[in-house]
């Protein structure tokens, strides 16, 4: 090892225990002042090296799993741009990195009105996303044979990363993360199970982040839908990623309610600005009028919906006067305001 090359080494240790106490920003600062006072302008190449190193380090950003949940009855190109736009969103941040996104399409017991088998929902949203490198379908919610709350949905998705992260760091039991440095904790990233002298190499867990629409955000507030309990779990321990959709303000909602206000740090809106209120409600209607809804699901999903001829007056009056599966479940239970 040459002198500059320990000289830089050193510094990146320095960083690391600098970081551990006292956060990147700070380390930073006072590493740069370092060099400038102590080490001379010889070393300012190594210096503008490691410091773009440091900033390109993918590792500094949080990780981020996008979770929609949703009826996608049928999926359409909106549900897609749901990704694209938060994906977008956190990057821009500079603090998260979107390491994949899951579509969840609810289980037939949901019961909402015109609600077609999950089997043909599932295979449409699979062909939605057959060209997309990180956003996937996941089929267990819809196999479960009751409806599952959506926060059971987040923490099945974070108990399943959780489990991975274990079995890969005890693959990865040898390598030292680079420049040697953990992540600071935050909500919901929870360090998998360390082992003596492996502390370093282990990673810690992405966050599982609910996406949504603004009128799903929204509906919160209608009374017996959703638990005040699950309400803030979501909010407080996984974090919610909602895109702006028409008619819905979002920000006044949030304003109107005190647990909301008090977890909006985790509450993320995305402004859509190039709006396109796109809902498979309008689709079903224009299926069954005949009319095309080419450019508005994806080719491979139009073929689908031809070929097995969904989306009838028969299909749309499937669950009529039925009961939705959240309002069958927490009527009994005393309803809680959400504002106040
Ligand atoms: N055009 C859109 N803009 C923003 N969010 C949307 C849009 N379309 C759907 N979403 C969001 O996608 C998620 C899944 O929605 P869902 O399956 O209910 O689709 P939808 O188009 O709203 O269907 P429906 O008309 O049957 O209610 C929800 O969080 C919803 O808010
Ligand atoms: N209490 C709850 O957890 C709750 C209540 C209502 C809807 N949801 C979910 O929100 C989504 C709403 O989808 P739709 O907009 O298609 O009805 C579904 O995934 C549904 O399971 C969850
Ligand atoms: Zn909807």
């Amino acid at each position: 090892m040459s002198k500059l090359d320990k000289e830089v080494s050193h510094e990146q240790s320095q960083a690391g225990l600098m970081e551990e106490k006292y956060g990147f920003q700070f380390d930073l600062e006072i590493l740069s002042s370092a060099y400038w006072q102590h080490k001379g302008w010889y070393l300012a190449p190594a210096f503008c090296t490691w410091l773009r190193m440091a900033m390109e380090d993918p590792d500094r950003r949080t990780e981020v799993v996008l979770l929609a949940c949703g009826s996608f009855n049928p999926i359409t190109n909106m549900h897609l741009r749901l990704f694209e736009l938060a994906k977008d969103y956190f990057h821009e941040t500079g603090k998260y990195k979107v390491i994949k996104g899951i579509i969840s399409p609810v289980g037939d017991a949901y019961k909402k009105k015109g609600l077609i088998s999950a089997n043909h929902r599932v295979t449409m949203a699979k062909l939605a996303t057959k060209n997309s490198d990180w956003v996937e379908v996941d089929d267990w919610e819809s196999c479960q044979s009751e409806w599952l709350e959506t926060l059971k949905v987040l923490r099945y998705h974070h108990q399943k990363l959780l489990s991975a992260g274990v079995t890969n760091s005890l693959q990865d039991a040898g390598p030292i993360t680079k420049l040697g440095r953990k992540r600071k904790q935050e909500p919901n990233s929870h360090e998998p199970i360390k082992k003596k002298n492996q502390s370093q190499a282990v990673k810690s867990v992405p966050q599982v982040k609910l996406l949504c629409g603004s009128d799903m955000l929204e509906s919160f507030g209608i009374p017996n839908l959703w638990k005040l309990e699950d309400i803030t779990e979501i909010v407080e321990k996984h974090g919610l990623v909602c895109i702006s959709r028409a008619g819905n303000n979002v920000q006044k909602f949030i304003y109107e309610s005190d647990i909301l206000w008090r977890h909006k740090d985790n509450i993320h809106l995305v402004e859509e600005w190039i709006p396109n209120d796109i809902s498979s409600t309008r689709i079903r209607r224009a299926l069954r009028r005949g009319q095309s809804v080419r450019y508005l699901v994806p080719d491979g999903v139009r073929a689908y919906i031809e070929r097995h001829g969904l989306y009838s007056a028969d299909s749309e009056g499937s669950n009529a006067g039925v009961p939705l599966a959240p309002l069958q479940k927490h009527l009994p239970e005393p309803s809680q305001p959400l504002s106040s």
